[in-house]
């Protein structure tokens, strides 16, 4: 008998839940970590209307890897190789500088495959959407101002991939005189 929603799904959340479970966003709040990933795949699912559910997965797992230690092979293992290469395709490699891996998002996003893409779409989104309301703690107003700007050049190379979300960000950035 097929569930709704999966058993598969299900257990995603609950394993983003519990590898993120010590983690904090970074805004004054100490939001805990796991409400990002869960964001990033309701808004795929509620203003994007994804169901592909791969995707929707790969979004509650994509910052999994690079932020905990959760490795691709535990990703393949629990959730299978399709959602697995996609969490490959969003994952930074923090072995690099930090500014050789924003660089890489810029120049990389474009190479990316269209399921990807929305997945680096509402990651976007949500961070932007996170530092209208709130200044992360330790960042400088000339820290947030600069977020906006290169975050606006890896959007500007994914674009084409949803319309609705594509017409949010821009909104954001109209908002601030970026566009
Ligand atoms: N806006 C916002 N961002 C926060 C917050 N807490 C943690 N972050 C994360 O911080 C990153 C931006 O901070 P930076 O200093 O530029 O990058 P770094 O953490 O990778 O060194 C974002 O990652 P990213 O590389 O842009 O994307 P991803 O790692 O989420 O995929 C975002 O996920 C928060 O409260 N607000
Ligand atoms: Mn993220």
């Amino acid at each position: 008998m097929t569930t709704y929603p999966s058993r598969k799904f299900m257990e995603c959340l609950q394993y983003a839940a519990l590898k993120h479970r010590e983690q904090r966003r970074k805004d004054p709040q100490e939001t805990p970590y796991v409400n990002h990933v869960i964001n990033v795949s309701t808004i795929l699912s509620v203003e994007a209307c994804i169901t592909d559910e791969a995707v929707l997965m790969a979004a509650l797992l994509h910052d999994v890897v690079e932020d905990t230690d959760a490795t691709f092979v535990d990703v393949e293992e629990l959730f299978g190789a399709d959602v697995c290469g996609l969490v490959r395709e969003v994952t930074d490699d923090k072995s690099l500088e930090k500014q050789e891996r924003k660089r890489l998002q810029i120049v990389n996003a474009s190479k990316s495959s269209c399921r990807a893409k929305l997945i680096k779409l509402a990651d976007k989104l949500d961070n932007l959407r996170d530092l209208q309301v709130n200044t992360p703690k330790g960042w400088t107003e000339e820290r947030r101002e600069q977020y906006f700007i290169w975050a606006k050049q890896v959007v500007d190379n994914l674009r084409g991939t949803n319309v609705n979300l594509e017409l949010k960000l821009d909104e954001i950035f109209r908002q601030r005189g970026l566009l």
